[in-house]
């Protein structure tokens, strides 16, 4: 595999600080040397720097567009730069509103995209429905051809078409993904930490309980990585500031890696070199 990384320090899609902080928590936990450990080869482009906005006025319901308008515009390029030199994409978030720009970067590569959604919530909201305004929420309504009448005009959005068709997403309910779901698609996993149960997982903004083991979030990553067909990865969500104890954060931090870990590769019995004799 040869994996691409791009920090988005990124938290306007929702309104708990701290979310930013996870880009360079993943990699201080050792992604990239991990990666490379298991036969990956690795270009870290480093983490977006987003600009403030100032006067962000809600549009519709949707709180912060400007913001993240430009923020995934920035991302999206980023991602587009990253396919088109031929590497694998990992996203490290920030909140998941960047899978707006993450999934449009990567579809402006040209060919149409699966989304396997691996999240405790739809993130479909539109700005006119969503009970929170936070646009982290809502990240899928802007990405679907089928949702495209129901998105208002938003400032620092009209660079944003819809580039997913609905047949072609697929939200894993955490248990299996079916044979007829392995569309012959390059595959964009976009993985919300949340998805994981919060007595894994519990440095994230939007904890909900009953969420996936550690078994269970990992088999996604090892079976999608079979598939031959994975493309990009979006990790997002991890936010240290929510984690309540240090080890809290550690244990959301090390899943979030050895969910990346899965994605490209690492098996449970153990990433060990083929020809390893017994000494
Ligand atoms: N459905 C809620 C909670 C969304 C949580 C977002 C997370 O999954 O990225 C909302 O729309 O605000
Ligand atoms: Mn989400
Ligand atoms: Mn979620
Ligand atoms: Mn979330």
């Amino acid at each position: 595999h040869s994996v691409g990384i791009i920090g988005a320090p990124f938290s306007k899609g929702q309104s708990r600080d701290g979310v930013q902080l996870g880009p360079d928590l993943i990699r201080a936990a050792g992604l990239v040397e991990k990666l490379k450990g298991q036969g990956c080869t690795v270009k870290d482009y480093g983490n977006l720097t987003f600009e403030e906005v100032a006067k962000d006025e809600t549009t519709g319901r949707a709180k912060r567009p400007r913001a993240v308008g430009q923020a995934n515009k920035q991302l999206s390029e980023a991602v587009r730069k990253i396919k088109s030199e031929g590497h694998a994409c990992v996203m490290l978030g920030g909140d998941h509103s960047l899978a707006i720009g993450s999934i449009h970067g990567h579809a402006a590569c040209g060919t149409q995209l699966s989304v396997v959604w691996v999240d405790a919530h739809a993130d479909i909201n539109t700005p006119l429905t969503t009970p929170t305004g936070n646009i982290h929420g809502q990240p899928m309504s802007y990405l679907i051809h089928e949702l495209r009448s129901k998105i208002p005009v938003m400032p620092n959005f009209s660079w944003l078409k819809p580039c997913i068709a609905a047949e072609d997403v697929v939200y894993i309910g955490l248990r299996d993904v079916d044979p007829e779901e392995q569309v012959k698609k390059p595959i964009h996993l976009s993985y919300d930490i949340d998805a994981l149960d919060p007595s894994l997982a519990p440095a994230t903004g939007t904890p909900v309980v009953g969420g996936l083991t550690y078994r269970e979030g990992i088999y996604i990553t090892e079976h999608i990585c079979q598939t031959g067909l994975l493309s990009a990865v979006d990790m997002v969500e991890v936010n240290p500031k929510r984690g309540g104890t240090d080890n809290g954060v550690r244990s959301t931090v090390d899943a979030a890696v050895d969910l990346l870990l899965g994605c490209f590769g690492r098996v449970r019995e153990g990433s060990h070199s083929a020809d390893y004799k017994i000494p």
